[in-house]
């Protein structure tokens, strides 16, 4: 057993980005950062974390083909060992949530749910386990928001809506980039289905979605800061989503950089929000 395994098993980067997103949140829906609200940034990496390792745990048999270096295939960390770790990092970010608004702890509690069931079952299903991995991503800015209740959380509502979009976007670029992966691993994916291409179309639809939401009038945000740093996001977020709609195969997907420009363009709209709120 080593010490590094058990934070590697976490992927912190993952994590301290998603608990600094929800900081986000709450800056976005109220303008300022308190104290108490550090609080949201611990529960989400902790619950991220949790969602991490049990997703390393029901994946441990695709992982000894494709991530043998993973702490668990490693050998680590046992399974239940790995199990027991999920629990504690779920137990521990569902118990600070005890001490903020019953609307967090609720949200908190629902996506613990759902990051067990994504892991043991939605990942393998088509449409609805990208749908999960975007409704995740976009409720740390409900969660963010909610902590101011829930006028808090309607303010973060159009901002989650967009966010849920684009991750769709990404997400269905993700699995058309592993087709060939994902078939010899037993999974079943939307482009394994109905192809790259039509895959593509879709993706490229839920990204022109999430640039239309970003244009709509919307929060204390929104000014000529906020239009102009968002036009060019939202650019970025078309060209990206475009390079995938041009595809009919996963090795064109890959070589088309679309899932990485779409990541560049959703970290940059989480900069172009941050700085519309406070300024
Ligand atoms: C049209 C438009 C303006 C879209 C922007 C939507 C937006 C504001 C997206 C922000 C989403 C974001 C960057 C969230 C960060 C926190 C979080 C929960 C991250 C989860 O992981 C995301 C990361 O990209 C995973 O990368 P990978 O492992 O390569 O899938
Ligand atoms: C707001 C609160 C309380 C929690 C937020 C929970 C969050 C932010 C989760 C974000 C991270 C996320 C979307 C995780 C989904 C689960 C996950 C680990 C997906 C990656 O797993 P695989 O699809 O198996 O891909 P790998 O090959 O990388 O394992
Ligand atoms: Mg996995």
């Amino acid at each position: 057993m080593s010490a590094s395994a058990y934070i590697r098993i976490t992927r912190p980067h993952n994590a301290v980005v998603a608990g600094l997103t929800a900081l986000i949140g709450y800056l976005i829906a109220t303008g300022t950062l308190t104290p108490p609200s550090l609080l949201l940034a611990v529960i989400v990496a902790l619950i991220t974390a949790g969602g991490n390792v049990i997703n390393d745990v029901c994946d441990v048999e695709i992982d000894r083909i494709n991530r043998p270096d993973r702490p668990i295939p490693a050998g680590e960390i046992s399974l239940g060992g790995a199990r027991a770790y999920a629990a504690a990092l779920f137990i521990a970010g569902i118990a600070i949530a005890t001490l903020t608004p019953p609307l967090c702890l609720a949200i908190a509690i629902i996506n613990s749910t759902i990051l067990v069931a994504y892991a043991v079952r939605l990942k393998r299903t088509p449409v609805l386990g990208n749908a999960a991995v975007a409704y995740l991503t976009a409720s740390v800015f409900l969660f963010g928001g909610a902590f101011a209740g829930i006028e808090g959380l309607v303010r973060n509502l159009s901002l989650a809506a967009i966010t849920f979009l684009a991750t769709i976007a990404r997400e269905l670029l993700k699995d058309a980039e592993d087709v060939d992966g994902d078939a010899a691993g037993g999974a079943r994916t939307l482009p394994m289905i109905v192809g790259v291409r039509r895959t593509g179309i879709f993706a490229f639809a839920c990204a022109c979605g999430a640039v239309v939401v970003s244009l709509l009038p919307s929060g204390d945000w929104w000014g000529l800061f906020y239009l102009a740093g968002i036009a060019v996001v939202d650019l970025v977020i078309l060209f990206g989503a475009f390079r995938g709609l041009q595809c009919t195969t996963p090795g064109c997907v890959r070589e088309s950089s679309a899932t990485s420009i779409l990541r560049m363009g959703m970290f940059a709209a989480l900069a172009v929000f941050a700085i519309a709120a406070v300024i």
